[in-house]
C-alpha cells in the first residue's frame, strides 16, 4: 500500500508503516495517515494486515485522551479526506525533538544486550541478575538518536540529550516519557497486557510548550506482551506479531531470515488472526469494540 495520492495534500514522508501530507496553503498542519503495512524481523512485509491503520489510528487517539491531563497533545482533527477515514489525522505541525523518546519498564532487545555488556542501559547501572524480559526496578528514559530511514537509532545518555536540546527541554522530555508511560503502564496491566516499553516523540509549539506528538503506545510504537503468558528469563511472545513471527521463522515460510531474501507473502490464515489480535488488543485496552468500516 504506497502512498495514495490526496487531492488537497503534498506527500512529504513516507516512514516503514505511516505517510505524512502536508495540506496544501497550510504551513501549521500535517496529515498523518497510517497504512495497513506489519514490518517483522526488521522488514515491511508485502502483505498488509486489513483495518491495521485503522485499528491503532484509533487505539493512539485514544491513548492521547487517556493522556491529556499530564500533557497536550498535537491532534487537530479526524476530519480527513474519505480516502483515508479513520486511518488518519490532522494535527499541529510542530518543532520536533531530535530524539526519540523511550520507556522501558522490562530489560528485553536492544536494552537487554547493552545490560549484558555493561550492567547498564544507556548509562543507568542496573541490578545484577536481569534476565530477559526482567520488569526493571523502575522505568528508565532510554532516548535514542532519530535514524534515517532504514538505519538503526542509536541509543544515547541523558547527557546527549541536553547537549542537543538544552538541560530544561531534556529535563521535560523525560519527565513526560516516563509520566505518560507509567500512566499507559497501568492501564494496560490491568487490562491483560504489558507495555514492555514504548516510543514517543514530542514537538516543541512557538509559545514554547512541549506537546506530545507521532503516535502513542501502540503495537508499532511498543512492544505488547500478553501479561498472562509473561516469564523473565525466555523472549516473551509478542502480543500482536507472534504469529506472522512463527510462520516466517518455520519451515512452511520458506525463508532464511539470515538470508538478504525479502519474507515471502503471509498465508490469509496468519493476516486474519493477526488482525485478531489488533482487534483484540483496541478492544481490551478501550472496553469499546472497533468497528470495521464498510468501504
Ligand atoms: N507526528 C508528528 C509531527 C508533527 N506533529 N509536527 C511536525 N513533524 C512531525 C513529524 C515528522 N516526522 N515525524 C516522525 C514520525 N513520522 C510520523 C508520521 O509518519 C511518518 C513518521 C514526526
Amino acid at each position: 500500500m504506497s502512498a495514495p495520492p490526496l487531492p488537497g495534500y503534498r506527500h512529504i514522508y513516507s516512514g516503514k508503516i505511516r505517510d505524512l501530507y502536508r495540506p496544501e496553503g497550510s504551513d501549521d498542519r500535517l496529515l498523518v495517515v497510517a497504512s495497513d503495512r506489519i514490518s517483522a524481523y526488521d522488514h515491511v512485509l508485502d502483505t498488509p494486515i486489513p483495518d491495521k491503520g485503522r485499528i491503532l489510528t484509533a487505539m493512539s487517539l485514544w491513548w492521547f485522551e487517556q493522556l491529556a491531563d499530564l500533557m497536550p497533545n498535537h491532534v487537530v482533527s479526524t476530519d480527513v479526506p474519505a480516502a483515508v477515514t479513520g486511518r488518519a489525522v490532522l494535527v499541529e505541525r510542530l518543532e520536533m525533538v531530535p530524539v526519540e523518546c523511550i520507556a522501558r519498564g522490562y530489560l528485553t532487545g536492544s536494552g537487554l544486550a547493552e545490560y549484558r555488556e555493561r550492567g547498564s542501559v544507556c548509562g543507568i547501572p542496573l541490578p545484577d541478575g536481569l534476565q530477559d524480559g526482567s520488569r526493571l526496578p523502575e522505568p528508565l528514559f532510554t532516548p535514542t538518536t532519530k535514524a534515517a530511514m532504514g538505519e538503526h537509532d542509536e541509543s544515547v545518555d541523558f547527557a546527549y540529550v541536553v547537549d542537543v536540546v538544552g538541560a530544561e527541554l531534556a529535563e521535560r522530555v523525560r519527565t513526560l516519557t516516563l509520566e505518560a508511560y507509567a500512566r499507559g503502564e497501568a492501564i494496560a496491566r490491568e487490562r491483560g497486557i504489558i507495555l514492555a516499553d514504548t516510543k514517543f516523540e514530542f514537538g516543541v509549539r512557538p509559545d514554547g510548550s512541549v506537546v506530545l506528538a507521532d503516535e502513542v503506545l501502540t503495537p508499532d510504537s511498543s512492544r505488547f506482551w500478553p501479561r498472562d503468558q509473561w516469564q523473565p528469563g525466555r523472549a516473551q511472545p509478542s502480543f500482536d506479531k507472534q504469529f506472522v513471527r512463527d510462520w516466517l521463522a518455520s519451515p512452511e515460510s520458506g525463508w532464511d531470515r539470515s538470508s538478504d531474501e525479502p519474507p515471502p507473502p503471509l498465508p490469509d490464515g496468519i493476516v486474519e488472526r493477526t488482525r485478531r489480535r489488533y482487534v483484540e488488543a483496541y478492544e481490551r485496552l478501550t472496553g469499546d469494540t472497533f468497528a470495521q468500516q464498510v468501504s
